[in-house]
């Protein structure tokens, strides 16, 4: 039912807990939101995910349990993750970048690269058009021979995400990829992540602080408070929900949040 699934997770560093039997689970091609307060756990969980934590408790990714495995093996199962920086090399161009992010797929030695054999030019091309396919789905191709170094924090964002998706990951964890951006530029990455989920339905488990761009495009939410579950479900009822509300929300923002749920999401 759930392509990756958790469960039970527990985490402590020393004497404190920071996940406390927490479930949760991503359904095939679902984006579901993280949320919570500062410290519920949210990053931890993505470490736990990626290997760089040892929990207690099963983590299973399409029939694979992920407990004891070094993040370079959780990687090469497809978990892709994008960070709150983008991670961009600033001197190359985006088409550049998003080439760099694709190295784990080349099959051709160096060797064969500098001769140029007739098998490493095509495989360069398929990387090519994988790469003109994503800066294509994200509006990007105008602008993939500047360097991203001299591009608006926004665009930059929108590359970073690029970079994870031309990596082919089965699943895609997103820490806070708003962060830092202005209200239009959220609306745009917003907008992005929705596209890219529907066109490639990549399942998506995404940390997020920005509860309109949530109820705009998350199809469900899971919501940490002190390491501990408190609220699994659609936007619409998650956001309602009073014991979240109280550990989290302010109403002002759930009002807000409701609302853009019940908009319509148009590109920014
Ligand atoms: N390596 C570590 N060693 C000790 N404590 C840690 C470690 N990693 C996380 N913690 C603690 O675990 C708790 C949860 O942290 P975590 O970063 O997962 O929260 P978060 O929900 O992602 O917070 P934020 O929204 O601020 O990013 C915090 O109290 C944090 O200090």
């Amino acid at each position: 039912m759930f392509d990756l699934e958790l469960k039970d997770i527990e985490l402590h560093f020393g004497g404190l807990v920071v996940l406390n039997r927490v479930s949760l689970g991503v359904r095939s091609g679902e984006l579901l939101a993280l949320i919570g307060p500062n410290g519920a756990g949210k990053t931890s969980i993505f470490n736990c995910i990626s290997g760089i934590y040892r929990p207690t408790g099963q983590i299973n990714f399409l029939g694979t349990s992920l407990i004891g495995k070094k993040p370079s093996a959780i990687a090469e199962l497809g978990i892709g993750r994008t960070f709150q920086h983008a991670e961009l090399i600033p001197r190359m161009n985006a088409r550049e970048n998003l080439l760099v992010a694709r190295h784990n797929h080349v099959k051709s030695t160096l060797v064969e690269q500098w001769l140029r054999l007739p098998s490493a030019r095509r495989e360069e091309a398929d990387h090519l058009a994988v790469v003109n396919d994503v800066l294509d789905l994200l509006s990007l191709s105008h602008l993939a021979h500047l360097p991203v170094g001299g591009l608006p924090f926004g665009i930059q964002k929108i590359i970073g995400f690029g970079r994870a998706l031309v990596a082919d990951p089965k699943i895609l964890l997103m820490d806070e990829p708003s962060a830092g951006l202005t209200q239009e530029e959220r609306e745009e990455l917003a907008y992005h992540i929705d596209s890219a989920k529907n066109r490639l339905g990549i399942p998506m488990l995404w940390i997020e602080h920005d509860m309109e761009m949530v109820s705009a495009i998350a199809d469900r939410i899971h919501v940490l408070d002190y390491g501990r579950s408190i609220g699994d479900g659609p936007p619409s009822e998650v956001l309602e929900d009073p014991e979240v509300i109280r550990a989290y929300l302010g109403t002002t923002q759930i009002a807000q949040a409701v609302d853009t749920a019940a908009a319509p999401l148009e590109k920014g």
